[in-house]
């Protein structure tokens, strides 16, 4: 499926999404990135990327980005509301705060008791991300009835873009006030880059910051919900990770570095083998663009293919105990070490059409992980936890961890 990719690589997803913002010419140029295809996603993604992509471009957010976390690893330390506390939706604000500083250049404030209530905007565009979200694969399946009239999924799926549109438009537009009398020798961030560049005007990057919102927030909440769960139930994983923080973390506060970040490898394995047992995707869908043959059978162009990579890895033809968690074996020289095949473990897709912010993803999960580990003890006070395939697989229970501090 992946040699018949081509240029503009096609996915079939966020169809209702693209039609509502092709309703609305006024607001937006394309369908966005998510669901749009062949040269007009190509006209996006080749500028968008640009600041944003590659291992260089994400350093610039390490600093900030690390502020955040050690204010959030304070924040969960006070005692919790309840005795067993679900902390998945403080892990939204997480990463809801992380994305709007990176991406729009503003503090949102997600963690102050203010934005805690359930009207602030930092709830309502939560929540707005996780209905959209919600309704993509139930809209994008079955009859469509809502290209011809407002079903109710429909409807639930406007009316939480047109909130996220509304902060997009309020922010961008009080953006562009300031920056027009910016220092011009301060490097621009990656909002600034958009802004400043000629191939994107004020529609394209509205788009661009509710896809922004729609794939960045829930897709990094339920994989590191899924990473801290395995390290609570793996205690002698999580005293590795910790012995790797305590080594490069001089103090509970220290920042994480470029170095730190080079030396981190265990907690690197730690987040892929996570991403191993737990993706957020079940696996990467194309449109074909020429026929091609999968184990002798020939498929016709214009079919629409999902790879199933959160199934085969966990074959145990493919991984040694596939069901363990077992971060050794991406570690190079341990005897666990085996080269896996390159299109098994593609939790960020493949190719020119793969995650846009893989890296920033990889990057704020790694400085998230080893913050913790060398804070807290985290423990769990739940079952197993399991995942449910929504558009994308979600934690089927509460994210009851305990965090106590270390001495
Ligand atoms: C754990 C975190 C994340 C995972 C596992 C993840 C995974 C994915 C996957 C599997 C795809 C489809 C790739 C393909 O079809 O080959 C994708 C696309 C995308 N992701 Fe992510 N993602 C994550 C975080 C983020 C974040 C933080 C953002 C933005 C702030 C983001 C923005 C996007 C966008 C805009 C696309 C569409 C790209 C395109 O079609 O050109 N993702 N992501």
């Amino acid at each position: 499926m992946f040699r018949h990719e081509g240029k503009y690589p096609q996915r079939r997803s966020h169809l209702a999404l693209e039609k509502y913002r092709l309703d609305r010419p006024n607001v937006y140029n394309s369908g966005g990135l998510l669901p749009t295809n062949g040269p007009e996603w190509f006209r996006i993604r080749s500028v968008l990327q640009k600041g944003l992509s590659s291992p260089q471009a994400v350093k610039r957010f390490l600093k900030g980005s690390d502020q955040i976390i050690q204010e959030w690893i304070e924040f969960i330390g006070q005692p919790p509301k309840k005795h067993r506390n679900d902390y998945l939706p403080e892990i939204s604000r997480l990463f809801l705060e992380l994305t709007g500083y990176s991406m729009l250049d503003i503090r949102l404030d997600s963690f102050s008791y203010h934005e805690h209530q359930k009207h602030s905007r930092t709830s309502r565009l939560i929540k707005a991300a996780y209905v959209t979200n919600s309704c993509i694969l139930k809209t994008d399946n079955g009859p469509q009835l809502w290209r011809k009239f407002e079903t109710p999924l429909y409807r639930k799926l406007r009316k939480s873009q047109e909130y996220m549109e509304d902060v997009a438009i309020d922010l961008l537009s009080l953006k562009m006030s300031l920056f027009k009398e910016r220092d011009k020798y301060t490097p621009l961030t990656l909002l600034e880059t958009y802004l400043s560049s000629p191939e994107l005007d004020f529609k394209d990057i509205i788009g661009v910051i509710c896809d922004f919102l729609l794939a960045g927030i829930d897709t990094t909440t339920y994989t590191t919900s899924f990473l801290l769960y395995h390290l609570a139930i793996n205690p002698e994983i999580q005293h590795k990770a910790y012995e790797e923080s305590l080594k490069l973390l001089k103090t509970p506060q220290s920042a994480v570095t470029e170095d730190v970040l080079k030396e981190a490898v265990y907690t690197k394995a730690v987040l892929k083998e996570s991403l191993r047992l737990r993706p957020v995707s079940v696996g990467i869908g194309r449109i074909l663009q020429n026929e091609a043959v999968f184990s002798t059978y020939p498929v016709p162009a214009e079919t629409v293919v999902v790879s199933q990579n959160q199934i085969s890895c966990r074959l145990d033809k493919y991984f040694e105990c596939a069901d363990k968690f077992s971060p050794d074996r991406w570690i190079k020289g341990h005897p666990l070490y085996k080269q896996a095949h390159p299109f098994l473990l593609l939790p960020f897709g493949h190719g020119p059409r793969s995650c846009i912010a893989r890296r920033l993803a990889e990057q704020n999960m790694v400085i998230l992980t080893l913050k913790v580990v060398r804070n807290y003890k985290i423990e769990w006070a739940g079952g197993t936890l399991d995942s449910r395939s929504l558009l994308i697989n979600k934690p089927d229970g509460p994210i009851l961890l305990t965090f106590k501090k270390r001495e």
